[in-house]
């Protein structure tokens, strides 16, 4: 991970780099809210082999960014792993500070399920507005940055084994994933996540005008303004990104004695 790998790995510089990805989630999801559900755009198609034009663009993006070398890192996990073609241009070697069966931790299944089929629709209004090309873009960006925000727990889980080995080791040998879960969650730091996202929606997701509007005050405006409503960015990370997060820290610290 950029700007908290190598040798200063610390809880801190993590948490850091996960504050910053919630502006990414939000301004993500602000540009998908702008268009309307576009239901044909994930209709099985005879152009896409029996795919829809999301799934096409997914898969074909991640060609391109695979060929790039995006998957070198192991906090960018794709969603259609197999056969994927290889970097065609040197990628630079980042330190390894996490365990190399780390490539192998993955929640992308549930991620797509619940983003079609949970978070799209709280977020965007039932429509067509033929707009299917941007759409399936808009998707890919939401599903991209959710997907990396989450697997950055690989990273959270790496640091708070090395914070506590001899917690954590009996919890990892005993195979005890129930208390691993709740050795490596903070309540006070999740109430504190969902707070912020809510604000942030609330502050980014205003329309911002010259005009002195009538006494409003600076981040007043009412929910009803918004172009994403504010609460379902707290219920998202609330009931779907701190869990998965969560489930890719387990998931990791299982394989981490291996
Ligand atoms: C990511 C962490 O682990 C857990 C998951 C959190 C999250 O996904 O934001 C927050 C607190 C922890 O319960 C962390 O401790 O920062």
């Amino acid at each position: 991970m950029d700007a908290a790998g190598g040798e200063q790995l610390s809880l801190a510089a993590v948490r850091d780099a996960l504050v910053r990805l919630e502006d990414s989630v939000v301004f993500a999801l602000l540009e998908r809210a702008r268009h309307p559900r576009n239901a044909p755009a994930y209709a099985p198609a005879a152009a896409g082999e029996g795919r829809s034009l999301v799934e096409f663009f997914v898969r074909e993006a991640e060609a391109l960014n695979a060929k790039a070398g995006h998957y070198q890192k192991p906090e960018n996990v794709p969603f259609f792993a197999q056969d994927l073609p290889s970097p065609l241009f040197p990628t630079k070697s980042s330190p390894k500070v996490l365990h190399p069966l780390a490539s192998l931790v993955t929640v992308n299944d549930a991620i797509w399920k619940m983003y079609f089929n949970e978070l799209l629709p709280l977020f965007t209004v039932d429509g067509d507005d033929g707009s299917y090309a941007e759409t399936a873009a808009l998707d890919f960006a939401c599903l991209q940055v959710v997907s990396r925000r989450i697997h950055i727990g690989k990273y959270v889980a790496e640091v708070k084994f090395k914070d506590a080995p001899q917690d954590y080791s009996p919890l990892i040998q005993a195979k005890d994933s129930n208390s691993l879960m709740d050795l490596l969650t903070f309540k006070a730091v999740e109430e504190k996540v969902k707070k912020r996202v809510e604000k942030k929606a609330r502050t980014f997701g205003q329309d911002v005008t010259l005009e002195d509007n009538a006494g409003k005050q600076e981040g007043t405006s009412g929910d009803s303004e918004c172009k994403v409503d504010p609460t379902v960015l707290s219920k998202l990370y609330d009931q779907w990104v701190m869990p998965l997060t969560k489930d890719v820290e387990v998931e990791y610290l299982l394989r981490r004695l291996d």
